[in-house]
This record gives C-alpha cells, structure tokens and sequence, in this order.
C-alpha cells in the first residue's frame, strides 16, 4: 500500500491511555505512553501504521517528513473558549489596575455588554475575518480543534449570526470548531429587569439551533449578578428537555454552588470553578463532570484564589484545561502558555498536563476516543514539535514550539524561521 504521509525518525512519539472508557481520572491522569524511536503512517486522513524506524524504510509514500528525534504528540485540543466576537477591551486594563471588579465593569454595562454592542454592530463576513485571524494563530499553536461559544449577540439575530459563524469556520478552516450555545452569558440592556423573559427568549431559539445544526452543547454563565443558580438550574433542564448536553460557568468569581448544579444536572463540564467547594468537588467526581479548568482567567483577573486543581485530582475528578480565550477576562490564544500556568500555578504533573489538553479535552466536547490521541485508524491530527520531549513545552514558557501541524493528515501548518503565517491579525 501507499501511504500519503510518512513521519520518521520520531523522538518521543506521545499518545493516551485511550482504551480507558471515558475521560481520564485519579492516577490514569498521571499517566502516558511515550514511545521512543518510531514512525508513523497516514493514509486518508487516519493513522494507517505505527512501527520502527527500520519498518517505515519498506513503507512508500506521497512524502517523507525527517522529524530529526524531535517530540509528535497528539493536536492540542481547546475546549472553552469565545472565538467569535468584535472588537477588543485594551481599555478595561486601566479599570482593572485601579482595582474596578470583573463584575462591576460589567454591571456598568461595559466587559462582556462592551463586546455585545461591537458583535451586534458587526456583519458575518466581519466576525468570520476576525475569528478566521484567531483560528490561524492557534492551529499556529498546535491547537487542531477548539471549542467555540456564541454569547455576545444575546439576541436572536446576533447569537444566530456568531454560531453560524463558527459553522462555517468549522466548515472552511483547517481547524475544527465545535460549537456552544451561550447565548445566557449576560442579561442584555433591553432585558435589565425581565432576565427571565430574556431567557425564554434563548429557550426558543433552541428550536432554530438545533434544525440548522448550530451547537452540540448550551452552557450559561452562572454568576452574582449574572443569573442565579435557580435561572440556571431552569435554563439548563429546558435544553436537556430539547436534546442539547450542557456546559456551566461556575463558581468562577463567587461560590454560588455551580459545581452541585452542574452535578445534578450530569453536565458534560463545568467550567472556572475557582470557589466550589470541596463538596462540590465531590459531586463532581461522584457525576463525572469533567471540570474545565481556566488558569489564565485567574491569573489575568489577579485573583488571589485558583481552582483547586489538586484536590480535583486527588478526588478523582477528570480535569481539562483550556484557554478561555476571550476579549476580556482571557486574551490569549496559547494553549500552550496555559499548560505552563497549570505547571506552576496548580502544581498538575506534565502527564496530567497532556492527558488534560489531549484526551480529556476531547471528552468534554463530544469527541472522546476520536480526537487527542494517536492510534491506529483515528484522524491523524498531530504536531511535530521543536523540543525533544514533552516536559519542555510547559517548562519553556510563553514562546511556541508548534514546529509543524497536521490536520485529518494534512500539513496544515509549517513555522518558517521565527515566523507566523502572514495572515494573522489579533484586533
Ligand atoms: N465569565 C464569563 N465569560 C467569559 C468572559 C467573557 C468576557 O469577559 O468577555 C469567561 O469565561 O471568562
Ligand atoms: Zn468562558
């Protein structure tokens, strides 16, 4: 047979334990398989044969890639973040020195409503530019699927024109996008007083969703100020009603008790989790709620406080971490940067580090067991990176080391000399 593509002389070639069921927990986090001095082959788009060097000498293929000892581990998976959205919030970052509160620039209708107002104003073509610029930058980071939350249109319209955004994305870019209807991610200015009416309104809106195939997931911000724990509780059961798995912000600036809800209602993840408490963290090992851990949010937010990663860990919770890449509480599109946060800030072993942003992550966005891992016969989403094993990329902090990115099989992305692609733009 011919293969396509033929990677050689692997260094470290990493992949997951992914004949465990479901994500991973307790010490199978802290586990890998590396394996030293191997080849792979792809064909379709799929993982066709791994095997030694001196086997791949008998394979023939399209092409031939030296990877020079280097490390190829699985495509680095993001699975919370705001992709789409207008305009920036560089101006928050004076309120925020003066020591204004996330939830008090919000209250006074800037923070995520400022965002509102540009998305509401911009067209598709815009946002989709805009987004497409985010995108490149983090396939240009080894990210090769990415989890993307509507929820600055908060209005039919608008929230309609986000996902059908990422739809097309997902359609058109090499990375894959998968969707989140957050369309409960603030009470907009026309609804102050009637939060609730405004959240029929985004029950309604499921309908049109879910015929046009919109998102796979409905999360909602659960907040002080933001919608309560009951609002919460309603909103999520009615999208469970209409068939949609839920997501929750939780407990991510006060200890509303986000982590129980997300438990009672089996939610896929909760997300932030920075004040649940250690029942909460129970009850989310007892459900298999994965938590979605967001490291950068509280370290851009200066919080004194971060989630309880290691506790989570030691009770058997199964952890993912993610960018939350946003225009105001997480501006930053480098997953890899936020592994090296969870190194430091939450003392998570690499290997926990890894299985979180590889196969963890993929269970929390509907595609365990098919993406984050490398195996015979799976997509072969990879990266070949410039380091040699996989505890430098977190202990090399802030710079990329994508060297070159494959998507369903195809070099998607080759870094030239201290370059990036010329198409990118962050504003
Ligand atoms: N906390 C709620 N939503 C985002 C922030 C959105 C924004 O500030 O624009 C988050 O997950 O951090
Ligand atoms: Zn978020």
């Amino acid at each position: 047979m011919k293969y396509d593509l033929i990677l050689e002389n692997i260094g470290q070639l990493l992949t997951m334990d992914y004949e465990k069921e479901g994500p991973l927990c307790g010490r199978d986090m802290d586990e890998l398989i590396v394996l030293e001095n191997k080849a792979l082959a792809i064909a379709d788009g799929r993982i066709a044969v791994i095997g030694s060097n001196e086997e791949a000498a008998m394979w023939t293929a399209e092409k031939r890639m030296d990877c020079e000892g280097k490390l190829v581990t699985p495509g680095l998976i993001d699975p919370h973040t705001h992709l789409v959205f207008a305009g920036s919030r560089e101006h928050e970052m004076g309120l925020k020195q003066q020591g204004v509160p996330y939830l008090e620039i919000l209250k006074q209708g800037g923070g995520i409503l400022s965002t509102v107002k540009a998305t509401r104003a911009a067209s598709e073509a815009e946002l989709y530019e805009k987004a497409a610029g985010h995108l490149d930058r983090m396939l240009s980071y080894g990210m090769t699927t990415v989890e993307a939350k509507s929820g600055y249109g908060l209005n039919a319209e608008a929230e309609l024109k986000q996902l059908r955004t990422a739809k097309k994305l997902n359609a058109e870019h090499a990375a894959e996008v998968v969707s989140t209807f957050l369309g409960a991610h603030a009470i907009p200015p026309e609804h102050k007083h009637q939060p609730d009416v405004f959240l029929e309104e985004m029950v309604q809106l499921l309908d049109v969703i879910e015929k046009e195939e919109l998102a796979q997931f409905v999360d909602i911000f659960c907040e002080t100020g933001v919608f309560s724990i009951e609002q919460s509780r309603v909103f999520l059961s009615k999208a469970k009603q209409k068939g949609f798995q839920v997501k929750i912000h939780a407990d991510e600036i006060d200890p509303l008790g986000g982590a129980e809800l997300a438990s009672e209602l089996s939610a896929v993840s909760a997300e932030h989790l920075v004040g649940t408490s250690d029942e909460g963290i129970k009850q989310l090992a007892a459900k298999g709620v994965i938590a979605c851990l967001l490291p950068g949010t509280s370290f851009y937010l200066n919080k004194p406080d971060h989630a309880k990663a290691r506790k989570m860990l030691e009770e058997g919770v199964a952890v993912t971490l993610a960018t939350d890449f946003n225009p105001g509480s997480c501006p930053t599109e480098n997953l890899q940067l936020i592994m090296s946060f969870a190194a430091v800030i939450y003392k998570m072993t690499v290997k926990e580090i890894w299985n979180a942003v590889t196969i963890n992550a993929a269970h929390a966005i509907g595609l365990g067991g098919e993406r984050g891992i490398i195996a015979p016969m799976k997509q072969a989403d990879l990266v070949i990176w410039d380091a040699g094993n996989y505890e430098y990329i977190p202990y090399h902090f802030g710079v990329n080391h994508a060297g070159t990115v494959i998507k369903k099989g195809a070099i998607v992305y080759e870094k030239g000399d201290h370059c990036e692609p010329s198409s990118l733009s962050f504003t």
